[in-house]
């Protein structure tokens, strides 16, 4: 059995491959604890694991260390590249582009025929645009929903607001429900460019993934919600060098 992890900058996913055939998953903060915790009914089985990460060095490190404690494996780490199986990558130095955005792609291309835009919404939104011969034309990068509702909360001295989300953009009349208003006000406005630049652009089809991405599909984008695509993507590379 394979663990094939994806630790991103809020939470950690993971997925235990048999095979192609995905057995168990589950998600976590990343610390030991909790990582500990929600691995341990899979660790007894787990012989090979491959890693997609796109936080600091030296959490990086921590997390190595914890998995090779606990499997006695050290696992193996993929980043972005290049070109891989007639992808290409639009960056001159595509190690700088987080290493979950070029296997969210590679997980696309994968599964689509035709060209696309990926959408990952996660602790920032990443937006990705590939034609259907595989070229990288470029993405956006912003910040994302929980990140935008920190900003207001520790930056500015005045808006205090409630933690819970107000789906609504009428405009508010009261600070708590201008900030929530205006965050899904905003969200939409992402949704209404996003479907007219992928007509604009002949795009085929909008690919979701990311913790928020059914926000996106709420406020009604039309896309394809495929959740755990980064995942996909790092377990065909992962197998692609090393088998099953
Ligand atoms: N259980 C959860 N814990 C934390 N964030 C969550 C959870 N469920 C949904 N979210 C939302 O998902 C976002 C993080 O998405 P995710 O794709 O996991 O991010 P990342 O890959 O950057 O860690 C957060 O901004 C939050 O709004
Ligand atoms: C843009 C990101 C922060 C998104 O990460 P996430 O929200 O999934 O944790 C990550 O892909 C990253 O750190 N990228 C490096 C810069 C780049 O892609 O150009
Ligand atoms: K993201």
């Amino acid at each position: 059995m394979k663990l094939v992890i994806d630790a991103g900058n809020t939470r950690l996913k993971w997925q235990v491959l048999s095979g192609e055939r995905v057995t168990a998953s589950g998600a976590c903060l990343m610390e030991r604890q909790e990582l500990a915790e929600s691995l341990a009914p899979i660790l007894a089985q787990v012989r090979a694991i491959a890693i997609t990460t796109v936080i600091a060095e030296d959490r990086r490190d921590e997390l190595s260390s914890a998995l090779t404690e606990l499997t006695g494996l050290v696992p193996r780490f993929h980043w972005s590249e290049a070109a891989r199986g007639g992808l290409r990558n639009s960056y001159a130095a595509p190690e700088r582009m987080g290493a979950d955005r070029w296997h969210g792609m590679y997980g696309a291309w994968l599964r689509l025929a035709g060209s696309f835009v990926l959408v990952d919404a996660g602790s920032a939104v990443t937006v990705d645009y590939v034609t259907a011969q595989g070229v990288h034309r470029g993405g956006y990068i912003l910040p994302g929903k929980a990140m935008m509702l920190r900003g207001l909360r520790q930056d500015v001295a005045r808006v205090g607001f409630d933690a819970d989300e107000l789906h609504s953009v009428a405009p508010g009349r009261a600070t708590s429900e201008c900030v929530h208003h205006g965050l899904w006000w905003m969200w939409q406005a992402m949704v209404q460019r996003l479907e007219r630049e992928a007509l604009e652009r002949n795009v085929d089809q909008i690919v979701v993934t990311g913790g928020d991405a059914t926000d996106l599909l709420a406020l009604g984008l039309t896309a394809i919600h495929l959740p755990d695509l980064v995942l996909e993507g790092v377990a065909a590379i992962d197998q692609e060098i090393y088998g099953l």
